[in-house]
């Protein structure tokens, strides 16, 4: 028997997945005098990413994997010292994917890739400020992501507070980790001292951090969490510990909430892998005798058939955890029609539709036969599209994909870690290794949870389209991963084919209110994507002048974009917020979204409009130069 598998990829790469939506890309030209750039708005979404093999692939992945390369390198290099003094060494590894931009931008503000500090025993006055600015500016560049690259201002004179919070509490984490390397070789107790010192003032730093960037789940009160209590009383006699208990979340459901005081480095949960849901356990039963017959069918997809029966095993070894599963999740894929209508102008909803459709075509493939051929094991009234869906939206939303001491990277369903919701400023950020030497998961706090607190995840660098479509809520704050991807065609560029117009193949723009630098040649604009498109409107030009020409350049770039974003704001239609309140969940969730696209298209025509004046004042000033002589 052959059947496509139902998709539920697995990429390790949490930044840049998410759905395709390629089919549906907006065409807007972008003109100049004597050709067009093709600019295809592609989506109000996070990165996409065009898949080779598949037009939508149903991507999530929320696992931060360690970069085991990346800190390997750094630890062997944060050694060689004296007696009187310590070093600590932060080193872009080369290998590095995006070594050469994080080189140049270190390079951009004064740092070489690699850079040794010496902390000794006497100090001047200031040193430790001092250091700690130079670690972290070193530390947050090291840790970007390509999203955050491509945004970060690369003006030396620009202080940064901070990239993303997920890049500061990394940043902050990856020096307290050097630190830590640094005290277990450093023998001379003042040097030690100073030592100790900067990694509390880094620790300090974490905590601020968290206080002032997070959004504080409000506990609701009236809610049993009986069934919850059950199962993390059965995950601990299966070995699991945790110093979380669950409660329910204003808007978020179930969460997480840390029993007591929590500090960098604490173990906040711990799964045994006896308890985890992964494919071995399908390979006991009868079904996969079928299943594994099925040319090309994936592990996903024999998971998701697993659990759509084992809901029903009442002697199921997990009936427990699917007893407190929701009957229904409330993702973007159970959007009524009226919500899906709603998104109008956005592409969101063809996000949703093409999600929807993908699902209806991988289940009339797949259950006619399997039900029809083997019923006993497939029950038709088990494998509905009801049920599919559900399952789908259960993996979707819950499962992680979590790296075994084999070297593996499966698909899982971790019970109790399936309470901890997302934020944009989490908890624990590193998490889906698998300890070899405890054969457990471990979920290590990035910053302090306090007693009472809800204990929040990354499921990774997902924009608020994925968030909705594939979990079913938008983030509170300011999403840093929410852009409006340019993918700009600009092959009949004639003039300029041998120089590389950009060294990003991909442009995006985000809420220009992300940005801290708004004057001229910046616009709270990203660099790349203006480079970009002044190299491409008149090659031979000299970039970012007060020449005539140049700025002439500079104001055509604007108001092209400037259109380009008004249509945008224009398509979307306006929404009805008078109404809010008697509007069911999805149509709600539609209308929010919908106004944060607007917002970011809104921010860039208003910061094109302020940068076209800007720039028409200093044409007034060149051309009345040129008058005077
Ligand atoms: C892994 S589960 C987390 C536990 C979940 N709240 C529950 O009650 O089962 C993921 C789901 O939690 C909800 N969720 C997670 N983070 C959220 C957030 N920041 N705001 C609102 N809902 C959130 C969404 O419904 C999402 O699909």
């Amino acid at each position: 028997m052959q059947s496509k598998p139902v998709t539920i990829d697995q990429s390790s790469e949490p930044a840049t997945s998410s759905a395709s939506l390629l089919s549906l890309q907006l065409l807007l030209f972008f003109c100049r005098s004597n050709s067009h750039l093709l600019v295809l708005l592609a989506a109000l979404v996070g990165r996409e990413q065009r898949s080779e093999t598949s037009r939508y692939s149903l991507k999530q992945s929320q696992f931060l994997l360690d970069p085991i390369v990346l800190w390997t390198a750094i630890y062997k290099s944060a050694v060689m010292d004296t007696d009187e003094e310590c070093s600590i060494v932060l080193e872009l590894p080369e290998r590095d994917t995006f070594f050469d931009k994080k080189k140049k931008l270190l390079q951009s503000k004064g740092f070489n890739p690699k850079k040794r500090i010496y902390i000794r025993s006497s100090s001047k006055p200031g040193w430790m400020s001092a250091t700690v600015e130079v670690l972290l500016q070193i530390a947050r560049i090291i840790q970007l992501n390509e999203l955050e690259l491509y945004f970060a201002e690369d003006d030396a004179s620009m202080s940064v507070e901070f990239y993303s919070p997920r890049n500061e509490l990394e940043a902050l984490n990856l020096i307290v980790l050097l630190t830590d390397i640094s005290l277990s070789s450093c023998i001379h107790l003042q040097t030690k001292n100073n030592l100790q010192g900067l990694r509390q003032t880094i620790l300090d730093l974490i905590s601020d951090f968290g206080d002032k960037n997070s959004v504080k789940g409000v506990v609701e009160k009236d809610h049993s969490c009986d069934q919850e209590e059950r199962l993390i009383k059965w995950g601990e006699s299966n070995g699991a510990i945790t110093q979380l208990k669950v409660a329910y979340i204003e808007g978020a459901g179930r969460g997480a909430i840390a029993r007591k005081d929590l500090k960098v480095g604490d173990v906040a949960l711990e799964i045994p892998v006896s308890i985890i849901i992964s494919e071995e356990l399908v390979h006991e039963t009868d079904m996969y005798g079928v299943l594994k017959e099925i040319d090309g069918i994936s592990s996903e997809t024999i998971l998701l058939l697993w659990s759509m029966k084992e809901k029903y095993n009442s002697d199921s070894k997990f009936k427990i955890y699917f007893d407190t599963l929701p009957e229904k999740f409330n993702t973007g894929l159970s959007f009524s029609i009226e919500a899906i209508t709603m998104l109008d102008g956005t592409l969101l909803l063809e996000e949703i539709m093409q999600a929807r459709l993908h699902l209806h075509a991988q289940y009339d493939e797949l259950f006619r036969d399997l039900c029809n051929n083997f019923p006993d094991i497939f029950p038709p009234e088990l494998y509905t599209w009801e049920k599919f869906l559900w399952a789908c939206e259960l993996w979707y939303s819950n499962s992680m994909k979590i790296m075994y001491p084999d070297g593996k990277l499966r698909t899982c369903l971790i019970p109790i870690a399936g309470f901890l919701n997302h934020s944009l400023c989490p908890h624990v950020t590193r998490y889906g290794k698998m300890d070899p030497a405890t054969n457990s998961l471990k979920f290590c706090l990035s910053r302090p949870c306090r007693s009472g607190e809800e204990c929040c995840l990354s499921y990774g660098n997902f924009s608020s389209s994925h968030l909705i479509t594939f979990y079913g809520f938008l983030p509170q704050g300011d999403n840093p991963y929410d852009v409006i991807s340019l993918d700009i065609d600009d092959s009949d560029v004639g003039s300029i084919e041998d120089i590389p117009v950009s060294d990003w193949t991909t442009h995006m723009v985000r809420g220009t209110w992300l940005s801290k630098d708004h004057r001229i040649f910046y616009y709270g604009l990203p660099s790349p994507l203006l480079d970009h498109l002044r190299r491409s409107r008149s090659p031979m030009q000299q970039m970012k002048t007060f020449l005539q020409g140049s700025l002439e350049n500079e104001l055509e770039v604007l108001e092209n974009l400037k259109d380009i974003f008004d249509d945008m704001g224009e398509c979307m239609g306006e929404i009805d917020f008078d109404n809010r309140e008697n509007c069911s969940w999805d149509e709600k969730l539609a209308m929010d979204f919908k106004n944060r696209q607007r917002r970011i298209a809104r921010s860039v025509s208003t910061s094109c409009y302020t940068g076209m004046e800007m720039l028409k004042k200093e044409l007034c000033k060149c051309m009345a130069e040129d008058i005077l002589g």
